[in-house]
């Protein structure tokens, strides 16, 4: 295992890779300027649809581009924009950010790309692999030779290979928009009330994750991922980032939700936590519902380390928390990937697994296939537990 391609900073082309003649690179693209981060809201808002039949379309926030393509260590230069030249518009977008990973206990510097966005006009002018060699040309000058990215398309060789699982909080919305659909053996009234949650959860000791937990839970996370063979090697200020985000935003326009469990024994103490970010979809054609409440499980750790079923038990309570929280928030479905523990609270906790699969790719870097959680059928395999530790956004 290990890099494909021993390149150095000194074979790198100095110059942008050259496009069409009526494009042009954005150079100036600098997204702490509200103007430019507004352009690729736009860009991404009008043109990155995830679902094929463009049925939904990601309803993003300025405050999720903040807190997404802005963390520790973030380069302007990896935010990539091509503009036409004639006019100025942006209409191409890929970005770089700062991603150490640990690939079975090796370091590995990379970078994670995401958010490759081509306007829907423009999508035969084989734009999309000019900007994915840009984006590498600039992380490669910064000597960093190696790339993590996921995509629904099958590419050579994943590391990796996740399924998509959805929690319905809001079954009927769902039913309505023609997500959920109606088992013959079952009535609506019977589906709303296999999904309705408790008020309350089984876990003494929740409450919001403060600033001041953040050593523990930074030392809980750490201890947590050992088990995993694909992990990020997160900085101090990088977990800070992801997990609190802009501390000052107010709950409404949060993006990122942070918990933990303090123990009643011992006062002070977390003994878990756990973490999703919310990003709504907009409901294309539906005159009833305009916009689909999605939460995304993200990163989470606890102390419990008797046995599997102890573990199974503790992981099903902490996400099941995370359900009745995200429900308040106004969430309709809670989603996660088939990565880290998930499996283990899945069916417990009436997880429906999704026709999306996430493939993980490590680019210039060669890794024996890490377990994702599926079978060879590529369905959830409910008795193992994925080896992927990454959660990609
Ligand atoms: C996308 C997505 C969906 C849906 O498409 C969906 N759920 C309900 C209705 N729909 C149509 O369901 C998931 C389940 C697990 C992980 C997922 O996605 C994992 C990756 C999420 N990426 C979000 C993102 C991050 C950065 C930039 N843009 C989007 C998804």
């Amino acid at each position: 295992e290990g890099p494909i391609e021993n390149k150095t900073v000194k074979d790198i082309p100095l110059e942008p890779y050259p496009l069409l003649d009526l494009f042009e690179w954005a150079d100036d693209l600098d997204l702490t300027r509200d103007d430019h981060r507004d352009e690729v809201f736009q860009l991404l808002y009008e043109n990155y649809v995830e679902d094929a039949d463009s049925t939904f379309r990601f309803k993003y926030t300025t405050e999720f581009l903040d807190w997404a393509l802005k963390p520790p260590g973030y380069k302007k230069e990896w935010h990539v924009g091509v503009r036409v030249k004639a006019t100025g518009r942006l209409i191409g977008f890929i970005a770089g950010t700062p991603c150490d990973l640990k690939v079975r206990e090796q370091l590995v510097k990379s970078v994670e790309i995401n958010f490759i966005c081509v306007h829907k006009k423009l999508r035969s002018k084989r734009l999309a692999p000019i900007l994915i060699k840009e984006v590498t040309r600039r992380v490669n000058l910064q000597g960093i030779f190696q790339d993590l990215y996921t995509a629904g398309v099958v590419l050579p060789s994943p590391v990796s290979v996740c399924r998509y699982n959805h929690r319905p909080l809001n079954w009927s919305k769902l039913y309505d928009i023609g997500f959920s659909y109606l088992p013959e053996n079952a009535t609506k009234t019977q589906m709303i009330a296999k999904y309705t949650l408790t008020k309350e959860g089984k876990l003494n000791g929740l409450r919001r994750a403060e600033l001041k937990d953040f050593d523990q839970i930074f030392a809980l996370l750490q201890k947590f991922q050992e088990r995993y063979e694909l992990v990020q090697d997160f900085t101090r200020d990088e977990l800070k980032h992801w997990l609190f985000g802009n501390v000052d935003l107010q709950d409404k326009v949060k993006v990122i939700h942070t918990f933990v469990i303090e123990d009643e024994a011992e006062p002070g103490k977390i003994t878990d936590f756990f973490s999703f970010y919310l990003l709504p979809f907009s409901i294309l054609d539906n005159e009833e519902h305009s916009e689909l409440g999605c939460a995304y499980l993200f990163y989470y750790a606890t102390d419990c380390d008797e046995n599997q079923a102890a573990l199974k038990r503790r992981l099903t309570d902490l996400i099941g928390e995370a359900l009745i929280i995200a429900k308040s928030l106004g969430v309709d479905v809670f989603n996660c990937v088939s990565c880290q523990d998930n499996n283990l609270f899945l069916q417990d906790l009436k997880f429906g697994q999704g026709d999306g699969i996430l493939n993980y790719y490590l680019f210039n870097y060669k890794a024996k296939a890490i377990n994702g959680g599926l079978d060879s059928q590529q369905k959830v395999d409910y008795d193992t537990v994925s080896k992927v530790g990454v959660v990609m956004l």
